[in-house]
Formats: C-alpha cells, structure tokens, sequence
C-alpha cells in the first residue's frame, strides 16, 4: 500500500485561453519528464506505519511510485524507466557512469524537456554532483529521494517527488544545473549534502538552497556560479570508467596503513578527509609525501563539511605537490577527483578544477 499525495491542480490560465491557436497551444503543452528509477527509500516499504527507519529500501517499481503520486500528470507528461533497484549505498562507479550516458541520451531526445532521478538518499548528493559534471545539456535534471519509506506516517517521498517533476518540467529550471528536491526547497546538486540520517529535513547546502516548490509552482532565488552542464569540460559520452578514488577519514590517533591499503587497492587518488582545515598529523606527512612522489594524487579536504580548504594553508601544498578540495566535502571531492583524472593527472589542471567546478 502507497501513501498517496493528490494534491489540487489549477485550471489553465485564461490569458492562455486567449492566445492566438499555436501560442495558446504552446502554452498548454505539458513538459514531457522521463522519471529514471534507482530505487532508495523513496522505493522502500515497511512492515508498519510507525516504521520510518526499519523497512527495505528498492522495494516499489517504478510504474507504481508514479501511479501513487497523480497530481504529476497535471504538471507533466511523465513516463518511467528502472534503471536498477538498489539502496544508494550500493551504487558502484559503473553504475553512476551507465546512470550518466542514460540521462544524456534521453536529454538529446527533442521529446524530453527534462529528467528525473529516483535515488536513495544516502550517496545521493554523489550522483547529483556526477551529473551536474557530466552531462551536457541544459535541461533540468533533478535528483530525488525520500528519508522515509512509502508506508510510513507522513511519508515524504510523494511530495518530495511531485516537486522533482514540477522542477523537471519548468522553464526556470533551464540551465540551472543538476537539482535536489527534499523537503519543499531546491538544493544545488554540487552544493547539497545529508546531514542528518533520519528527518524530511536532511538536506542542507552551506550556499543556501536555490529556491522553494509551494503549490505546484517554482521560486527561484539563486543559482550556482560554478561551470556546469553545457559549460562543463566533461562528457559522459567520452567517459566508459572512472579511475578508483579512496578516502581515508581523519581523526585523532591515526596510522599510516590506511593510506598504503588504499594504494595497494589500486587508488589514483586519496582524498584526505582531515581534520579542521584539512589539517595532516605530522606523523602522517612523509607518508603522504611518498605516496605522492610514486605517482598517487593527495586532495586535502576537511571532515568538518561545511567551510573551504585553502592551499597551503595547514601543510605547503606547492611543495609536496598536493591539491585542496575547496569547498567540496570528503564524498563530494572524490567524485570530481574521479571525474577530473579521466582528462588530466596534471596537478596544476586538478587545482584549477576544483576552484572552478
Ligand atoms: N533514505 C534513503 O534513501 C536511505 C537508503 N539507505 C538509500 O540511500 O538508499
């Protein structure tokens, strides 16, 4: 059983009403939005109401997740494809690249004005920063998910899914990047981060979101100043892999084992998740100084999330050839380390991405 959202739907404006033919016809054309389904607990179901937090992810297909929420038929002509059924946890780079080539090919189709991604909520901001790099076109591609199971008491996903196609589908969306619907607002993809593991109101940007859904309709308040979409350098099309990324978590107390584990697993890069600035134990420094000399990339980001990591700043990364993530946190570093190493190992081109993505 699906919780249902109807919500109430307004009658075509009468200044559409009388428009010349084809301008009024343009008018009342619904946007065309593929939903790409990958499961996630906007998927899931639970044994009972009160479960919000014990169900099973990728549970509901796709056909009935958009049976359960009408009210989008109002705002748009909306068809589904599963592209897999998996909690986000699992997603492995392979998938996110077949994910990538699938959204670029349905954007190129003159028959779709815009995207939508069913995602678990918990690699979530991974896939949207992916896409807001590699995909080419200006269309709306928003990325969604739900922090409670369809089954639950005031389940978030229908909402939350209304709204992706509401932004899917408008004019004012165009060429704003990849987009997260959660909890009434529109995050960034490349900006927005879950920050806690178990309300509606999970998703926080420290840029602040781009604007709000109320009713069915879009409020635009900013948009992102970093290159994106058609302004981008990457391409899906160009990319069949993504080389492997690692990160090694800072703390107190820490060994250098983990650093050398991650090489010997095959890492080009190791995204350094450090502490307050990116901060590196001096203990650690000439291990990290030789993984670097052999070959593997070091990004200094901060585990503390919100804030920018500056170079040279904590450690002289001009001398030991290092790069900063910026503001990008730990999971969100990764991927465009990943994403960049398919065009250059270059350091200094690294550098150059990561302040302007
Ligand atoms: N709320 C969720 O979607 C969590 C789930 N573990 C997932 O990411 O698939």
């Amino acid at each position: 059983a699906l919780a249902c959202a109807s919500l109430p739907l307004g009658p075509l404006p009468s200044a559409a009403r009388e428009m010349p033919d084809a301008a009024a016809d343009q008018a009342a054309r619904k946007p065309n939005v593929v939903i790409l389904a990958t499961g996630g607990t906007i998927a899931g179901a639970g044994a009972d109401a009160a479960n919000s937090a014990t169900y099973q992810a990728a549970k509901v297909p796709v056909d009935k997740l958009i049976a359960a929420v009408p009210a989008m038929s109002g705002v748009a002509n909306v068809r589904g494809e599963q592209v897999f059924q998996i909690a986000s946890e699992s997603f492995t780079d392979a998938q996110l690249v077949e994910l990538g080539k699938r959204v670029s090919a349905l954007l190129k189709q003159d028959d779709v004005d815009g995207v939508v991604v069913t995602h678990g909520t918990d690699t979530l901001e991974e896939t949207a920063l992916f896409l807001d790099l590699v995909v080419k076109s200006d269309k709306p591609i928003v990325v969604v998910g739900s922090m409670r199971p369809s089954t639950a008491i005031s389940a978030d996903g229908a909402l939350n899914l209304l709204d992706a196609v509401t932004v899917a589908g408008s004019k004012e969306a165009v060429g704003k990047g990849v987009m997260v619907t959660m909890n009434d607002q529109i995050q960034a993809g490349r900006d927005v981060t879950k920050r806690v593991n178990v309300v509606p109101s999970a998703f926080y940007s420290q840029w602040g979101p781009l604007g709000m859904v109320v009713e069915g309709k879009t409020y635009f308040f900013r948009s992102s100043a970093k290159r994106h979409g058609k302004a981008s350098e990457f391409d899906i099309d160009a990319i069949d892999s993504l080389p492997t990324v690692a990160i090694v978590y800072g703390s107190g107390n820490m060994y250098p084992g983990a650093y050398k584990a991650a090489v010997d697993a095959g890492a080009k890069a190791i995204v350094h998740a450090g502490t307050g600035n990116g901060s590196v134990a001096g203990y650690l420094v000439d291990t990290l100084k030789d993984i670097r000399s052999k070959g593997t990339l070091i990004v200094r980001s901060s585990r503390v999330g919100d804030g920018i990591v500056l170079r040279n700043a904590e450690q002289p990364d001009d001398k030991y050839d290092w790069v900063v993530a910026h503001d990008l946190n730990p999971q969100k570093a990764k991927i465009l380390t990943a994403v960049a190493l398919t065009k250059t190992g270059d350091t200094k081109e690294l550098q150059r991405i990561f302040w302007e993505y």
